[in-house]
């Protein structure tokens, strides 16, 4: 409910009439004296608002005195280090300290050899081993987040890395009341009331597969006797009254977790970044499609897939935005809206604050890391944004369009993102290219990873050094796949760092779970996985933009391995 417009809660006597009226009215025109207004529907499925807890999940009510809750927060000095400065620019959402081990952002985990100087504050201690005599933890716990959320502010849904933490979390809510939501896989969510001095205790499936998170917004719809007495939800609205409003107020909480030192071996492997998905089979290598739905289905397993299976381990490896996209996120005037078609890690959405930047991925794991992050992010296919027409600013689509298996669908793409422009608005699209020498310079791709010393520098420090130019490296995983030449129309599988001899191919990604090199080398190889590329030769981007009407090439260049072009969509004449 967006703040300051009006709205109402409507019920149906069935599903099937709800789903009518939502099919029917949703988005529709309605005339409100002399204006045309928008109506918009949001379907909420009251059986899942009143449904029971998660399983593993537990709240304990005035689990701390109001003397204690005191106590706690006078504990967390918040003006003390600038550690909340850089953590607010990345989150925008809420203010958090860590203590004993930071919990970073950008990777979601914790860095396990650098325990912060500052263990738990000691008020935190008699707490704990309560927790403990009370059968909710069985160990003491080593790391501590504190979250503090204005009213309007929340926290995005997800599940607390698992191989960072062992199974049991805590956490501790001081000050005002709030809403978490706890959202299954299969679509379930519950929200759960968190009064003030309560302490929740996540385990089992609630931590593991369910995500956790608190929408941000001013309001909670509770129902009506969670006002008097805090209890928790599970209840009925036929049998137990009303749903009411609930006025947030600021809310800090205390998450309360144990450092995990060996990898995760929970029985929820799809959620689980130790075990991962399991790891394919070597294709047999795919032929380039004679059709659309061949292209759909070899992009559905040589790209979507991939992506999500490699969804953390790609993540890690992508820090650095490069620097000829940030000038142009920097060009854009204060308040300019911003989507980043393919979105990655999110990466661009922060680059430039004053600007409103919204991202999609088709891989639903990379778009749950950047709302992590506290980024704007969905999920959504490049060729099919659901985005009004022109009303973006600027669109970015960098190294999207060569996971595009033909012509077709790379013009459509190209399409796509010109439709959801402005007129006056500008794109840039970013794709891998054939050339990978430029003017008698090698990219840096071929130059950094050429090399043996290079193999050797990063495998014996461990480094996990982040390539500047990242679309084109399995971070350090230099060991080069068997070059399969092109039989049968198939096609070829490339050998890492090396010139391209072909247009399409598949470019292996070796997967790293979460694990040093150096640890890697001694267990079983890395699971390979293989995506599709179309790189581009010169020209050729241009040549593809050339076919779309109502744009022009403002400028195109080549970038480390990459040709680019930034467009111009022209007003209609
Ligand atoms: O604010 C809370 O209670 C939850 C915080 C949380 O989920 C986290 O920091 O991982
Ligand atoms: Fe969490």
């Amino acid at each position: 409910m967006p703040p300051h417009k009006p709205y109402a809660f409507v019920t149906y006597r069935s599903q099937e009439s709800a789903q009518k009226a939502h099919f029917h009215l949703n988005g529709g025109k309605l005339m409100c004296g002399e204006n045309g207004v928008t109506l918009y529907l949001s379907f909420i499925d009251s059986g899942s608002v009143f449904a029971p807890l998660p399983d593993g999940l537990l709240l304990v009510e005035d689990f701390v005195s109001a003397e204690e809750e005191v106590q706690l927060m006078a504990a967390i000095d918040w003006s003390s280090s600038n550690d909340e400065v850089i953590a607010q620019k990345a989150l925008k959402h809420r203010r958090v300290k860590h203590f004993g081990f930071e919990f970073r952002y950008d990777n979601n985990n914790v860095d396990k050899d650098e325990p912060l100087p500052a263990g738990l504050p000691d008020v935190c201690l008699p707490l704990l081993e309560r927790c403990i005599k009370d059968g909710y933890i069985d160990i003491m716990p080593d790391q501590l987040t504190v979250n503090q959320y204005q009213s309007g502010q929340g926290i995005p849904p997800h599940v607390d890395t698992h191989s960072a933490f062992e199974d049991t979390l805590l956490s501790l809510s001081l000050g005002a009341r709030t809403v978490m939501e706890f959202r299954h896989p299969d679509g379930r969510v519950v929200p759960v009331v968190l009064p003030g001095r309560s302490l929740l205790v996540m385990k089992g499936e609630s931590r593991y597969l369910w995500t956790h998170g608190i929408t941000p917004r001013k309001f909670d719809m509770v129902p009506v006797c969670d006002l008097k007495s805090s209890t928790h939800s599970g209840h009925d609205l036929e049998t137990n009254g009303s749903l009411t409003l609930s006025k947030r107020g600021t809310r800090t909480s205390f998450t309360f977790r144990k450092i995990r030192p060996e990898p995760c071996r929970c029985a929820f492997p799809s959620a689980c970044d130790s075990q991962g998905p399991p790891a394919p089979l070597p294709p047999s290598p795919p032929a380039l499609p004679s059709c659309p739905s061949d292209a759909a289905r070899l992009e559905q397993e040589f790209v979507h897939q991939v992506y999500d299976a490699i969804a953390y381990h790609f993540s890690s490896t992508r820090h650095s935005p490069w620097p000829r996209v940030c000038h142009f996120l920097s060009t854009l005037t204060p308040g300019s809206v911003l989507v980043d078609v393919g979105c990655g890690n999110g990466k661009y959405l922060g680059v430039n604050p004053e600007i409103t930047a919204v991202g999609c991925d088709r891989s639903s794991a990379l778009v749950q890391i950047c709302a992590d992050r506290g980024f704007n992010a969905f999920v959504s296919d490049a060729l099919s944004v659901p985005l009004r027409t022109a009303s973006c600013d600027a669109c970015i689509s960098i190294a999207v369009i060569h996971h595009l298996s033909t012509q077709e669908r790379r013009l459509a793409a190209v399409r796509e993102l010109v439709r959801l422009l402005k007129p006056g608005g500008r794109a840039l699209i970013y794709v891998w290219a054939f050339e990978q020498e430029h003017n008698k310079q090698k990219s840096k791709y071929l130059k950094d990873h050429n090399g043996k010393q290079n193999l050797i520098k990063n495998t014996s420090e461990g480094s996990q050094e982040p390539c500047e130019y990242p679309s084109k490296c399995s971070d350090g995983a230099c060991t080069p796949t068997d070059y399969m030449p092109v039989t049968d129309g198939k096609l070829s599988v490339h050998t890492n760092r090396t010139a391209f001899n072909t247009q399409d191919l598949l470019v292996p990604w070796h997967l790293k779970e979460g694990k040093r090199q150096e640890e890697k080398l001694e267990t079983s190889p890395a699971p390979v996985f293989h995506r599709f590329y179309h790189v581009f030769q010169q020209g050729e981007l241009e040549q593809l933009c050339a076919q779309v009407s109502q744009v022009k090439v403002l400028r195109s260049y080549h970038d480390q391995g990459n040709w680019c072009v930034i467009l111009l969509k022209e007003e209609l004449h």
